[in-house]
């Protein structure tokens, strides 16, 4: 790994941290729209199981905005994720969370963006087929997170994350040869389908949904549902059948008996499953205490894979739109 960019990351986090510092943090909340909100799942489930103070909540940046959250002001933390920097709702949501006096830190891809500039701290983070896995996204926010339950509330597992993401790229890698092949099939096997649903739990619900709303819906025109695995037996699971294709994901965190339950049931009417389980993995380098909290990043590059064998399969490239960004909206 270039030890330039690890060492850029550690730093901007440290910069980061210590504006957190100067402040009495009592809440974080995530503000982003899309696929940028979806990866910042796994983050509030992080402080919902780790912090003894801080409260953590979750918001499409639209929603942060028109909702004005009773606790949003100076002693928030406002993490906000825009892969361009340009969507207009997370800018706005920015300005929004600064205007009430909150600490706002922005995560993106383009450090001149809006975005960036409405911002108190911007973090620069790496995207693509090149990019180290400790630089990306997720590994970012998950550096951020932990620092702050590190300085906010003295958890002791920064460490641990940071030494278990500087050797996440060895686990994608591994994982991605072991299921270059399924994705291969699930490409063909499933390029014709109409629909298909995804499920997961906890930590791994946002690469459910993300799969679901960005992949399928956004990208390959497929229609979609992600499914939370305690709510498919209220209501959901009304609609399995040997011709329903789901996509449904096994993390390794504390929710994991609810997605086991809703896959035995989808055995027993079910014959289209795609079952991830990120039991499979190789996890050499991750240190224990955090591997359900690294699991849903993996689950997410495998995915990634599979959807690029979909998009194959059905001469459909991910990157094409029929609205987003062609018209008014
Ligand atoms: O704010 P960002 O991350 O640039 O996202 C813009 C768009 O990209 C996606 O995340 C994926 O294309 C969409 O869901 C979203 O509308």
């Amino acid at each position: 790994m270039a030890t330039e960019l690890v060492i850029d990351v550690k730093n901007q986090v440290k910069q980061a941290l210590v504006e957190v510092e100067k402040r009495n943090i009592e809440n974080v909340f995530f503000v982003a729209c899309g696929g940028s909100s979806a990866l910042m799942y796994p983050s509030k489930y992080v402080i919902d199981r780790e912090a003894q103070k801080v409260d953590a909540h979750l918001y499409s940046s639209n929603e942060f905005i028109h909702r004005n959250h009773n606790k949003l002001g100076s002693s928030s933390l406002v993490i906000l994720c825009s892969h361009s920097g340009t969507t207009p709702e997370t800018v706005e949501a920015a300005k929004f969370a600064r205007q009430h006096g909150a600490l706002a830190i922005a995560l993106t891809n383009e450090p001149g963006s809006p975005l960036a500039q409405a911002a108190d701290v911007v973090l620069k983070y790496e995207w693509g087929q090149e990019a180290n896995a400790f630089t990306i996204n997720y590994s970012i926010l998950y550096q951020l997170v932990f620092g702050v339950l590190k300085v906010v509330e003295n958890n002791s597992k920064f460490e641990a994350i940071e030494t278990s993401l500087e050797n996440l790229q060895n686990v994608f890698e591994k994982a991605v040869s072991k299921y270059q092949e399924k994705a291969e099939q699930f490409g063909q096997l499933y390029k014709d389908e109409k629909i298909i649903y995804t499920m997961a739990s906890g930590a791994n619900y946002g690469v459910a949904y993300s799969f679901a709303i960005c992949i399928l819906m956004e990208m390959q025109w497929i229609h979609s549902h992600a499914i939370h695995a305690g709510e498919y037996f209220h209501g959901p699971f009304e609609i399995i059948d040997e011709e329903t294709p789901f996509i449904i994901l096994l993390g390794l965190d504390e929710t994991r008996p609810m997605e086991e339950r809703a896959l035995e049931f989808s055995k027993r009417y079910g014959k289209k499953l795609v079952v991830l389980d990120a039991k499979d993995f190789d996890y050499e380098g991750v240190q224990d205490e955090v591997k359900g909290y690294i699991a849903p990043l993996v689950l997410n590059y495998v995915l990634r894979k599979y959807a690029d064998q979909l998009a194959e399969a059905r001469n459909h490239p991910l990157s094409t739109r029929r609205y987003m960004w062609k018209v008014e909206y």
